[in-house]
């Protein structure tokens, strides 16, 4: 069994997070936390989130450096999903108690730490921790997530933009220099729990957001290894997102090349779904899934893929998972299908 904790049980990424480790039958969870001055202290998890009555009724405890000497040392992983800030200042110090660390805030997510003041507002606490944290893309990172000690679960906007590009920047098929747009939307629950005016029900309406200065965008371009435009949207719906991106390829690739990257890419990941039509949201909400489809101009050269994921899910939790599965030496997808699920049909 893995002792696992999770910090930000009370928001809406830790409520689906624990939903998820309560099915997982290698899993013991120890410690539900908040804030230290949450209001939600004490609270039944169950009576914060009531889809999980009868199924988690654990009280909830709040964070502080007390519990962490009392406690951190009693556990094998903790998940953060936590702001970003929190996650910069107290992952090292669970690493260094000898405790795996799944962190789904954009916390560790950047490489350069002079990006951290320029899009998340503040100077990163542990540099040094940012060298030895791995970017944890479950589909392409499974070598580096189980050599690390800290996982930077990737954002979510990222995850469905880089799922679309990497079978084409891996091979290099796009022209260089040239402008490769993510349009990005999502539902409501990817701006958290915590009520704002931007998010109130009747101020939501779809539009544009951040243009030219979202913090998803120097992270798609790291893990592109090329520059990208990103613009993201807010739509009027809970969850579910959509990136679609536009490339310009090089003249000579053709449409085969592109099928065979996406099938080399995705043909044994179980939790990546190729379709033959445009991925929509409703099919992809309430699920580990990411959907992915593309159509390519030969004559124009242009290239647009289009993949929908649950923010909440493979945008999040059930990535982290993945990257935990990974991790302990289990199958990526294990606890998230059924074990007998061998992609499209049960054995
Ligand atoms: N929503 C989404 O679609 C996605 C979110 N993420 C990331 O996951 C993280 C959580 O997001 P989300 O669930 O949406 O946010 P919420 O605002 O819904 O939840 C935040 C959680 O963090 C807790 N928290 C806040 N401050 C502290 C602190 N100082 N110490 C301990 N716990 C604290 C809150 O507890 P309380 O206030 O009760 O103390 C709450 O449980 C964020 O980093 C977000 O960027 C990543 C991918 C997708
Ligand atoms: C709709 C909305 O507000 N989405 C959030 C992104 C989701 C999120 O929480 O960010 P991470 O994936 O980086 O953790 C935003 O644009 O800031």
């Amino acid at each position: 069994m893995n002792n696992v904790a999770v910090i930000g049980a009370s928001g809406y990424v830790g409520a689906e997070l624990i939903g998820l480790l309560c099915k997982h039958n290698k899993v013991a969870i120890k410690h539900l936390l908040v804030s230290e001055n949450s209001c939600s202290e004490g609270k039944l998890f169950s009576d914060l989130h009531g889809r999980w009555q009868g199924v988690c009724d654990v009280p909830l405890q709040s964070f502080s450096s007390q519990w962490f000497d009392e406690y951190a040392s009693t556990i094998d992983s903790v998940f953060f999903a936590t702001p970003h800030e929190f996650s910069a200042d107290w992952a090292q110090a669970f690493v260094n108690a000898g405790v795996k660390v799944f962190d789904l805030s954009g916390g560790f997510r950047l490489n350069d730490a002079q990006d951290y003041p320029k899009y998340y507002g503040f100077e990163h606490s542990h540099i040094d921790a940012l060298e030895v944290a791995k970017y944890g893309l479950a589909e392409w990172h499974e070598s580096s997530i189980k050599e690390t000690a800290l996982v930077a679960v990737p954002g979510c906007y990222p995850t469905a933009s880089l799922l679309a590009l990497k079978p084409i920047t891996e091979n290099l098929f796009y022209l260089e220099n040239s402008l490769i747009v993510v349009n990005g939307i999502s539902g409501v629950s990817g701006a958290g729990r915590s009520a704002s005016l931007a998010t109130n029900f009747n101020e939501v309406s779809l539009g544009a957001y951040n243009i030219l200065k979202h913090r998803h965008q120097p992270e798609i371009s790291q893990e592109a290894g090329t520059e990208v435009i990103f613009n993201p949207h807010l739509a009027p719906y809970k969850r579910g997102l959509l990136s679609t991106v536009t490339l310009q390829l090089k003249e000579d690739i053709t449409t085969e090349q592109i099928e065979q990257a996406f099938i080399n890419a995705y043909q044994d990941k179980a939790l990546i779904r190729l379709l033959n039509t445009w991925p929509k949201i409703d099919n992809v909400a309430h699920t580990p899934f990411a959907d992915i489809h593309w159509q390519y101009d030969e004559q124009k050269h242009v290239l647009v893929v289009s993949c929908a994921i649950d923010n909440l899910l493979k945008g999040a939790a059930s990535q982290a998972l993945q990257c935990f599965n990974i991790s302990n030496d289990l199958p990526s997808q294990y606890s998230l299908l059924a074990p007998n699920y061998i992609g499209g049909s049960y054995e």
